[in-house]
């Protein structure tokens, strides 16, 4: 599955390197500030919430569908980061999505796709993208090191998505400072928390932890809080709630029951 999107994007690829004005872009770039996350004071769990209209697997899963409303109410409902998934093949994604949301809100807008090429971390700045998903799998350590690089030269910050002991161990030999551990397996798209509770305790503390994939409930949260993540990745229970806000609200509830 992995595969077949990486694929599907080597067209995409060669097109951009066609049209995209990447010393454009690097001029931009000088004059722009980078945000970075950073982990909660009180060692609260934070959540990312995630623009997703469809998946792979279940096909459409938000029939109402509007990017913008759904991050302005994502934001003022206490998410920290807006996830906004660009791929159009197999997510129904759209890159016009990412620069409605980011002048909709004020939160750091992360950049969801499948990136093989340095020519989509060009892109993905002009977009306005303040942080930029790299997934280990679709690539080696020196293709990593060479986009994680471009991304932070760009004034991003690379998260880096893993699966797995030998990614993370991966991700520990590069200049990155967020690692996410998928809990969906992109091969097969089985999911399972567990993952993210197995896996955390093997990154230091000096990096920021993030669980992606299949978390529902404040129980979930509840866990992967205990468990040393920073922050959580949510998209399809979301999007899939009547009120996508109103959710991650309750979802986060259990915070100010705990006084936190
Ligand atoms: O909808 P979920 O199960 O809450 O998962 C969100 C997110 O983790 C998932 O969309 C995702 C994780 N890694 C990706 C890479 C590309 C596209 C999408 C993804």
């Amino acid at each position: 599955m992995l595969k077949t999107i990486a694929e599907g994007k080597l067209k995409e690829v060669k097109r951009l390197r066609e049209s995209l004005d990447i010393a454009q872009v690097e001029a931009r770039c000088e004059t722009s500030r980078q945000i970075s996350l950073s982990r909660d004071s009180g060692g609260k769990l934070q959540l990312i919430a995630e623009i997703k209209k469809a998946s792979p697997l279940k096909g459409l899963l938000c029939r109402e569908f509007s990017p913008l409303e759904m991050a302005r109410s994502y934001e003022a409902n206490g998410a920290a980061v807006i996830s906004v998934i660009t791929e159009q093949e197999f997510f129904d994604g759209r890159k016009e999505y990412l620069p409605l949301v980011k002048t909709g809100v004020k939160l750091p807008v992360l950049r969801k796709d499948f990136i093989i090429d340095e020519v989509q971390i060009y892109e993905s700045r002009q977009m306005g993208a303040d942080l930029l998903l790299l997934i280990a799998a679709l690539h080696d350590y020196d293709s990593l090191l060479a986009l994680v690089e471009k991304c932070s030269a760009l004034g991003m910050e690379p998260l880096l998505e893993t699966h797995g002991r030998e990614e993370i161990k991966m991700a520990l030999d590069l200049p990155v400072k967020i690692i996410g551990i998928n809990n969906r397996n992109l091969r097969d798209f089985s999911v399972d928390i567990r993952s993210s509770l197995d896996l955390l305790p093997l990154i230091p503390d000096s990096y920021l932890k993030v669980s992606e994939s299949g978390i529902k409930e404040a129980s979930d949260l509840r866990l992967l809080e205990s468990a040393g993540c920073d922050f959580v990745l949510v998209g399809e229970a979301l999007v899939t709630a009547a009120d996508p806000g109103a959710k991650l609200r309750e979802i986060l509830s259990y915070q100010q029951e705990e006084g936190l």
